[in-house]
């Protein structure tokens, strides 16, 4: 992943003493023509046609449609001064979660609760939704999706704490194998003082909608 710093904000009045950090993830090393012709060749070994009418663009849609999935939007990690000393939880709920599962290519998805607990800075609320597609857009398993969440928001606003929950049904364990339809798999990453202290803990399961 590269990120670069992007020019300071003009206004530099107290009230608007933001600081963005740019944010960027490429394709990461995807080659569009090879997949393409993988697709084509799979679709082969499928015992399929890739000639036909239907299918003649298919391996391009299908390399242009995973390089899109596996490619994060940019955006500035926006942050302002902690002025007021809000020292409560700030939590986003539900935000949608889309990625694919690395075992199978197929998508899991569902949503996030992310919170943190602010040290000098507050965070854009939108950031913390960007945040999680900055590492949903990947191949991915559910415990290292929502441990890269709260490490990532950990080290570039240095809350107090941070917490992530995700809840996700796989499509590889309710469309295939044990078909296992509406089965969510639920996941969590603390650290700082929601991991250490109880009472902070519980109220971000709490505020979650999770029991702990
Ligand atoms: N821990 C974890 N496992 C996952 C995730 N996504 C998929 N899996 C699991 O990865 C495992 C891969 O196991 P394998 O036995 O190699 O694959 P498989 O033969 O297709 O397994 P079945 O799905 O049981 O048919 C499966 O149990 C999947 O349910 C994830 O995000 N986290
Ligand atoms: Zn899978």
């Amino acid at each position: 992943m590269s990120e670069s710093v992007a020019q300071p904000a003009s206004d530099a009045s107290p009230d608007h003493q933001h600081r963005r950090l740019r944010v960027v993830r490429g394709q990461d090393g995807v080659d569009l023509a090879a997949a393409q012709r993988a697709v084509a060749d799979l679709l082969t070994a499928l015992g399929r046609d890739a000639t036909s009418e239907h299918l003649a663009d298919t391996p391009r849609r299908v390399a242009h449609a995973y390089a899109e999935l596996l490619a994060p939007r940019e955006f500035n990690l926006t942050t302002f001064p902690n002025e007021e000393g809000y020292d409560e939880l700030v939590l986003a709920r539900d935000i949608p979660v889309q990625s694919l599962c690395e075992h199978h290519l197929l998508p899991f998805q569902g949503v996030a609760h992310v919170g943190y607990l602010p040290g000098d800075r507050i965070l854009g609320l939108s950031k913390l939704a960007r945040v999680v597609e900055l590492f949903a857009r990947d191949l991915q398993v559910q415990e290292r999706l929502t441990k890269q969440v709260a490490g990532w928001l950990q080290e570039h606003l240095a809350p107090k704490g941070v917490g992530v929950v995700i809840e996700a049904e796989h499509l590889c364990m309710s469309m295939r194998g044990v078909q296992a339809r509406g089965s969510r798999t639920v996941t969590s990453a603390l650290q700082g003082l929601l991991r250490e202290d109880p009472r902070s803990r519980q109220e971000f399961f709490a505020l979650s909608g999770v029991h702990a």
